[in-house]
């Protein structure tokens, strides 16, 4: 071992103290020995020539440096991914997330391809018949088309129903009409559109005999593939510059009069036949949301993903920093000593667990749905739709406050860039709002809790998620205190279906009192969000729970304590967060709360340890993690002072700027 990748002796003794077999924790949260082992393939083919690729960080390049450097880099992973990856791992794994997070070694920011392969791809193969599939899918997955997803307008986000773009339907020419009537029907926001894309999906109403049949998902063409200029009718560009995402060429996309082809409607879900006439498969009026479902999907795992990285890089970082004195003349302590340290960063480990174990038992809800809609049985739509809502608004929200936190844990050096903490940060506070707004989201969830509480109410057994709503009708009081995993969790269940029954009743109220429905609802909503959060808590907290236990079963007894210790320090800490809603809905006393709060000290203490280990567990390469305070080595201060090497700033002693400006003044006379 060279002096240079020498391990910080801090972070070495860290390693030592480790009580638990890291690799058995990989392979629970990879879901197999077998998956992590495909990814470290993966990673192994994909990283091998030394990912960044970068001789000055991007961050100090212009944006259309920027920008060329992205595409640059987005060209160089597609063709390892193309030419090397796949030959391993098979054609089906084009969109997989390793792929995806192996692609975080190539941007700090993020691709110009990633809407291509993130919504584009997924709404040919969700959205396109098997005819319309052979002739697009094998052009996008080869790159010979690039798209992106326009659905978003200026004017509109949230409401997709208030979308103005039109696609009127022309029998004569058996061809669309798209048309941008006003500024606000310019589509905006898309990712990849502006300066990349030459297709997209493009959401628009659809006009056909003189009528109106709302939005649907058509295949457009925008630029030449051979010079990629608009094409005539066509107005595309970059919407500016963005908090983050810089490097993802966010477009805006206006039409005039501009025809395309009949077959290029996304026509799995509707058709419009050569004369007109409008068919409808007659099975979900959102099926054409599709899309948007798949991808909050993975925005979980997103989620989680992104939050290993930044809690990776504090808890590293924690222990080769040392700061302060608890007794004078004392050796000062390492940061994660400090037990409010670890309080900032326990949970954020427990909640990475939390997050990544609830994605992979949505996804496999979300196929299980898929396969009941292949028969024609379309009944769970609606418990994954209110799941993949919540589930998306909560992990997004959550993983936002938690990055933002291991920033804080990492003192005045979090605010570099090149700790990679704020480029995490930009990235997934966005995803609180795209791919629907946390509270628009919340309030879908909302509408199927009310749902299911009046079918609880009229007796019918309801769908497992809100199963505790029957148990609900048939138990009078609060619900008893009892300071199990189970118990905890029965808890929050109650909390949820209090929540909910408070906003029925004050619905039926409002209405009584002589409101219309649609008021009560409104005048309702901040406490229907309320009841949401609190209905996808108790989801997380069981699923956390459940999946622990199933997946330790056979796992080694210091493996089964250390995330037994996890996932209670989870339980623990949401039941402290939540004391109002714990005394009011449940029998437990100042006493209990006493005895929660102990025993949330204690397992920082017991966590301690192991913290190192446990995020060395996520195993997550440098060349990822990209951050001059987590790497593997702990080689925070050589890092930090590499870096400073590349400062462009820093290449002439003297900077220009002093003979131009700063002389003139210093001379100058009052
Ligand atoms: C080289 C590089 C390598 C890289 C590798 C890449 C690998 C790929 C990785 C993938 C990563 C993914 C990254 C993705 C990045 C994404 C970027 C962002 C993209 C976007 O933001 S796209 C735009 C998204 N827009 C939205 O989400 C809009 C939100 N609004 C809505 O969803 C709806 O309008 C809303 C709010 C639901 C309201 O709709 P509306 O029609 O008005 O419906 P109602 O409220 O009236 O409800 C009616 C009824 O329908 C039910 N409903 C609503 N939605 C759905 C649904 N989706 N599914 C099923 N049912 C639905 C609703 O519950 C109501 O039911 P009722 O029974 O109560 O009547
Ligand atoms: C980085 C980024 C990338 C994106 N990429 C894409 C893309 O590739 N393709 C694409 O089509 N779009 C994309 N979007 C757009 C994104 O999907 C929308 O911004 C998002 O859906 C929110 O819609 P909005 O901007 O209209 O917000 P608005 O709906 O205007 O929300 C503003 C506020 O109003 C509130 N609000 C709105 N409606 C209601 C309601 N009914 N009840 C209560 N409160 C309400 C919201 O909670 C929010 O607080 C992207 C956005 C971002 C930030």
């Amino acid at each position: 071992m060279t002096s240079k990748n020498k391990i910080n002796e801090d972070l070495a003794n860290e390693r030592r103290k480790c009580n638990f077999n890291i690799e058995e924790v990989t392979y629970i949260l990879d879901g197999g020995k077998e998956k992590t082992l495909q990814r470290k393939k993966i990673e192994d083919v994909a990283l091998n020539g030394g990912a960044s690729v970068d001789d000055i960080p991007e961050e100090y390049l212009s944006a259309r440096e920027r920008y060329e450097n992205a595409i640059r880099k987005s060209c160089i992973y597609t063709n390892i991914v193309k030419n090397e990856v796949l030959e391993i791992t098979g054609i089906e794994n084009y969109g997989s997330p390793v792929l995806r997070r192996t692609g975080d070694a190539f941007f700090k920011d993020i691709s110009p391809f990633m809407l291509h392969l993130g919504m584009f791809v997924p709404s040919i193969i969700g959205q396109c018949t098997a005819e319309q599939q052979a002739t697009w899918l094998p052009r996008a997955l080869d790159m010979k088309i690039i798209g992106a997803y326009a659905q978003t307008e200026l004017g509109h986000g949230t409401f997709i129903r208030g979308l103005e773009t039109t696609a009127t339907y022309d029998p004569e020419t058996e061809e669309f009409v798209l048309h941008s009537p006003t500024i606000t029907s310019y589509k905006w926001w898309a990712g990849g559109l502006g300066r990349t894309a030459n297709h997209c999906t493009v959401v628009a109403q659809l006009y056909t005999q003189g009528k109106c049949h709302g939005t649907h998902l058509f295949i457009v063409q925008i630029r030449d593939l051979e010079t990629h200029m608009p094409l005539p009718g066509v107005k595309v560009g970059e919407i500016g510059p963005r908090m983050g995402f810089n490097t993802a060429d966010n477009g805006f996309l206006g039409f005039n009069n501009y025809r395309i082809p009949r077959m290029n409607m996304m026509m799995k879900n509707a058709q419009v036949l050569k004369d007109g006439t409008y068919v409808k498969a007659a099975r979900h009026g959102k099926l054409t949301y599709g899309t948007m479902v798949f991808v909050r999907v993975t925005l979980v795992g997103e989620a989680s993903f992104n939050l290993a990285k930044a809690v990776t890089i504090a808890v590293r970082y924690s222990a080769v920093r040392r700061q302060s004195e608890l007794r004078p003349g004392s050796i000062e302590p390492q940061i994660l000593d400090y037990p409010t340290q670890q309080h900032k960063l326990f949970i954020c480990i427990a909640t990475a667990h939390a997050f990544q174990l609830t994605a992979s038992w949505l996804w496999n809800t979300f196929t299980a749905v898929q396969a009941e809609m292949k028969k024609g049985n379309v009944d769970t739509l609606p418990e994954l739709h209110a799941l993949s809502s919540c589930l998306k608004a909560l992990s997004t929200s959550d993983a936002t406050a938690y990055i933002e936190q291991c920033r804080f844990a990492c003192g005045g050096h979090g605010y570099m860039l090149s700790s990679n903490l704020p480029f995490l940060y930009a990235f997934v506070v966005a995803t609180r709002t795209y791919e629907g707004d946390y509270t628009v989201l919340l309030l879908q969830t909302a509408r199927f809790l009310v749902k299911a509480w009046e079918q609880a109410e009229s007796g019918k057994v309801v769908t497992p998620t809100v199963a505790y709503l029957n148990r609900h009708f048939t138990t009078n009081g609060k619900m008893i205190w009892d300071n199990s995993p189970e118990g905890i969790i029965r808890v929050f269940q109650s909390v949820a279906a209090g929540k909910i029954s408070l906003c029925v009743r004050s619905i039926r109220n409002r209405i009584t009192s002589g409101m219309d429905h649609e008021d009560a609802w409104l005048m309702t909503t901040v406490q229907l969000v309320n009841a949401a959060e609190a209905h996808c808590r108790s989801v997380i907290l069981h699923t956390y729970w459940n999946e622990i236990v199933r997946l330790t079963k056979h796992s080694s007894d210091n493996v089964k304590t250390v995330l037994n210790q996890l996932v209670m320090l989870y339980l623990t800490y949401w039941a402290l967060e939540r004391t109002g809603d714990l005394l009011r809905y449940s029998t437990i006393s100042e006493n209990d709360i006493d005895l929660l709060q102990r025993q949330y000290e204690e397992l920082l203490v017991k966590i301690r340890p192991n913290a190192v280990g446990l995020v060395d567990a996520f195993d997550i390469r440098d060349e990822i993690l990209q951050s001059t305070l987590g790497s593997y080595d702990g080689r925070v201060y050589e890092r930090l002072m590499e870096e400073v090497q590349k400062n462009p700033l820093n290449k002439e002693p003297v900077d220009p700027s002093f003979h131009k400006y700063l002389k003139p003044l210093m001379k100058s006379k009052i």
